[in-house]
Formats: structure tokens, C-alpha cells, sequence
């Protein structure tokens, strides 16, 4: 297990590099295998997601090199394989071979996604959409069995019951190659979604309308990657650093954002009171002065994202005064940094659905658990405003979307250790 040690109270400088985005890169790796052509991806993050995904195209003969933060990914010689177990509970996104392997075989046996712990993530949107484009699905000893007719997949309307990123990217992987029009209604809006239309489309694929809420797609025969794909920066990680350098920085300049997919969150950091200057990819945080208490809730895009609530709290605590209310309409029960963070002395209470936060004038290190990867984010921030040492005990949960995350802390002038402890 991998631990994170921290000796908190150090003022935190200079300059941070986001990485490519995780839920992007998660989902152009599965997306790889409708190409009849080797991929390359460029600006991938170093995280072990994308690891567990690596090791699960190997199960199906896909070669890939990964170079710096470049990834060759070559599926000439893919075979079908059943994805049971094992490597696909290490992450929440294996579930997109369930799209990929149907749009590139017909046929996809994929077990039970993992992910994180934030309360119940069902995929029924997922599976209605399957079967809106002719396939059967066969739910049999913890693994899902997807089967097109014999004919192949067909495209049909699907009206989602909501803007599911994970359902909408799992029907366009399918709907790409089957034959005919597939419109998604109540789409998700997410500039990851946009980022992997990007890509599928300039393989041959013909989607249009990701970022509106109808996405149209004319099923094609054939997919051939012929350029290089740059993801997009990680929305997530630049607003978590935003987070840090708010808290603990004493100016902070976070390079490779692209501030409109953060526009949101921006807008709540400053109503707090954070000063902060955008230039062309780049956005400087000033050392903070006395911050106001603000309600949060969390939305859909372009709404603020619920991968940011828990990495935003440690700003909440260092609030002036007021009672900080937070919402998250995504994941209610995402809620599991509150406990760790009770235990660093910090003010903050779950009830009902709704998140209690009061200023905390000062919190202690401690030993605390990363439950989740957002919940890990909270918890490093925290660890670094905390007098003494602090320890994240499952800090594996940070590594897996936050790319080489102690680096980046030590060069800021932070005190951080990532060791493997038993
Ligand atoms: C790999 C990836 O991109 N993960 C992100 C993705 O997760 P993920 O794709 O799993 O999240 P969804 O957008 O699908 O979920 C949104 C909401 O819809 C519900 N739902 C979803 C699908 C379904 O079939 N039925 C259903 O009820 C979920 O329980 C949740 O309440 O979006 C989440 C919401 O922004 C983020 O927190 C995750 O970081
Ligand atoms: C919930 C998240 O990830 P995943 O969907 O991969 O579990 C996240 O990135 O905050």
C-alpha cells in the first residue's frame, strides 16, 4: 500500500505544469481499439489508471509504448478477449471497452467496473443504450455479455434519463461504426466527451454536437488513426492546484489550463476572494489574503464539477467566518474526506445530503485515509496546510489520476513522500 507523508506549514512557489486529462485519456485509451491503425497519443498523464489500462489492451495482444508522456498504442493484432476481473475493478473507465470492443467486434464480455467509492454509480444508461442500437446484454456471474445481431449494430435516438459522461462516451464508442444515425439526447456536455470526438472524428468517424446536449453520429465502416492526438489539460488537477496555491501558495503560476473548462470553479474561487491573473494557457494564483465563506453545488457541466468539491474544502476551512454550505447533486454521498478531515482538527460536518463548513483557524497533522481520489486530493492539501506531519494511508487512490504528483509538489517547495508501506 502506498502511503503519502507530508510535514505541513511550509509556504508553497514557482511554477506547476497540468497533464493531460484523465477522464479524456481514459477514455481515447479504450477508444484506441476501433482504429485499424497504430495510435499515438500525446500529453498522457502519468497515472496509474492509465497503467491498468495498458496491461488490460495487453490481455488482448495491443502493444503499446510509453515514452515521457507519449503513448503508442498499436491494436493490428488485437484479438477479442473476455475483460472478467482483475484489472478492470482497479478503475471505474474499463467500462468503455464495453463500447469499444462492441463497435470493433460485435461482442464485448467486461466484468463489473471498479472506481471510486462516492455512492452508487448504476450503468443502466449505459446498457439502455446498447440496446437501443440492437444489442443484447446479459447480465451472468458479475461480468456483462454484450452481443450485436448478427446484422451488426444499428443507429437509433436515445434519450438519457440524464447527462451521463460515462453512458454518453460508452454509445458513442459503439455507435461510431454501427450502421446508420445515432442521436443522443440529453448528452453530457463534458470537454472530455468533446476531446474523444476530436479524435474518433479525425480517425474517419463522423460525430457532431458533443458539448450540446444532441450529439449526431453517421456510423462508419472503417476507422484509421493517421495523426497524432494531444489531450486536453486536466480541468480536475489544475483546479485542485488552484486549491493549493489558494491555501498554501505564495504565488503560483499553473501552466497548460485552458481556463474556459474551469470557468465555474474559478467563479467560486474568487467570490471567496482568491486573486488570480489568466494568461494564454497559464494562470497565476497570488498569496491569498482574508477569504469569504461560499455555498457550493455541485452540476453537470458547465456547472461546477463534483470532482471538485472535496480538493475545494481545505480553501472553505481557511475562510474568514459564515457557515459554508456544499451541495453535490451528482454524488450525495461523496463524503468520505469528512471523517479524515475531522480528525485534522477541521470544523466541517455531513447532514443529510448537504456538507457543514466552518472556519478552522488552524488544522494538525495526522493519520488519515484517501478513501477515493478526490477524497486524497482533499486530504494532501490539507496535510500541506496542517502543523506536523500528516500521513495518507490507500494514497494509491491520489496516483491514480493525479499525474506525478510528488514531483510536482517537492519542486513547489513542499514537504511530500510518496513510500510503499505494508
Ligand atoms: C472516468 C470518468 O470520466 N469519470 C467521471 C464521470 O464518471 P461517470 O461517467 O461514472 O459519471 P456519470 O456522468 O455517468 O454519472 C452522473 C450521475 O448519473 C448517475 N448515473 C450514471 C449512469 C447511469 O447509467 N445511471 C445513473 O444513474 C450516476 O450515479 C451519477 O449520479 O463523471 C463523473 C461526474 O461528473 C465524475 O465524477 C467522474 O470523474
Ligand atoms: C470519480 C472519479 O473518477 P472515476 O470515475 O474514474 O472513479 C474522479 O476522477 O473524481
Amino acid at each position: 500500500m502506498k502511503q503519502m507523508i507530508i510535514h505541513g506549514g511550509k509556504p508553497l512557489k514557482g511554477d506547476v505544469w497540468i497533464g493531460g486529462a484523465k477522464n479524456s485519456t481514459v477514455a481515447l485509451i479504450p477508444a484506441s481499439i476501433l482504429s485499424r491503425t497504430p495510435v499515438t497519443l500525446e500529453g498522457v498523464p502519468r497515472i496509474a489508471d492509465v497503467d491498468n489500462l495498458m496491461d488490460l489492451l495487453s490481455e488482448m495482444d495491443v502493444k503499446c509504448d510509453f515514452q515521457e508522456t507519449t503513448l503508442k498504442i498499436n491494436p493490428e493484432d488485437i484479438h477479442m478477449s473476455p475483460l472478467p476481473a482483475g484489472k478492470i475493478k482497479s478503475l471505474r473507465a474499463s467500462y468503455y471497452f464495453m463500447g469499444a470492443l462492441l463497435g470493433r467486434f460485435g461482442k464485448a464480455v467486461v466484468g463489473f467496473p471498479g472506481g471510486d467509492d462516492i455512492g452508487p454509480r448504476p450503468i443502466d444508461q449505459h446498457i439502455k443504450g446498447f440496446e437501443a442500437l440492437g444489442a443484447t446484454v446479459k447480465n451472468q456471474n458479475d461480468q456483462i455479455i454484450i452481443t450485436a445481431p448478427t446484422e451488426g449494430l444499428k443507429g437509433a435516438v436515445i434519450d438519457l434519463a440524464m447527462p451521463s459522461v460515462g453512458a454518453t462516451i460508452n454509445i458513442m464508442l459503439a455507435a461510431v461504426t454501427a450502421k446508420g444515425q445515432t442521436i443522443i439526447n440529453n448528452a453530457a456536455k463534458e470537454p472530455e466527451i468533446i476531446d474523444l470526438a476530436t479524435f474518433l472524428n479525425n480517425m474517419g468517424a463522423v460525430v457532431r454536437g458533443t458539448g450540446t446536449e444532441t450529439i449526431r453520429i453517421e456510423g462508419v465502416a472503417r476507422l484509421e488513426s493517421k495523426a497524432p492526438h494531444t489531450i486536453i489539460p486536466d480541468r480536475i488537477e489544475a483546479g485542485t492546484y488552484i486549491a493549493l496555491a489558494a491555501t498554501v501558495g505564495n504565488g503560483i503560476r499553473i501552466h497548460n489550463i485552458i481556463e474556459e473548462h474551469l470557468d465555474s470553479y474559478l467563479a467560486k474561487v474568487e467570490e471567496m476572494g482568491v486573486v488570480t491573473k489568466v494568461d494564454e494557457d497559464s494562470l497565476y494564483v497570488y498569496p491569498a489574503g482574508d477569504l469569504k465563506m461560499v455555498q457550493v453545488r455541485t452540476d453537470p457541466y458547465p456547472g461546477f464539477a463534483t470532482d471538485l468539491q472535496q480538493p475545494m474544502t481545505p480553501l472553505l476551512l481557511s475562510a474568514k467566518s459564515g457557515e459554508g454550505i456544499i451541495s453535490d447533486t451528482i454524488y450525495p454521498k461523496r463524503v468520505g474526506h469528512i471523517p479524515e478531515l475531522q480528525k485534522m482538527g477541521a470544523d466541517i460536518q455531513a447532514e443529510d445530503n448537504f456538507i457543514l463548513i466552518h472556519p478552522t483557524a488552524e488544522l494538525k497533522g495526522a493519520h488519515v485515509s484517501a478513501g477515493e481520489i478526490r477524497a486524497g486530493a482533499c486530504l494532501m492539501i490539507a496535510g500541506l496546510m496542517a502543523k506536523g506531519e500528516t500521513v495518507i494511508s490507500n494514497a494509491g487512490n491520489i496516483l491514480r489520476g493525479y499525474d506525478r504528483v510528488e514531483e510536482k509538489i517537492k519542486k513547489l517547495g513542499g514537504d511530500i513522500s510518496v513510500i510503499d508501506a505494508n
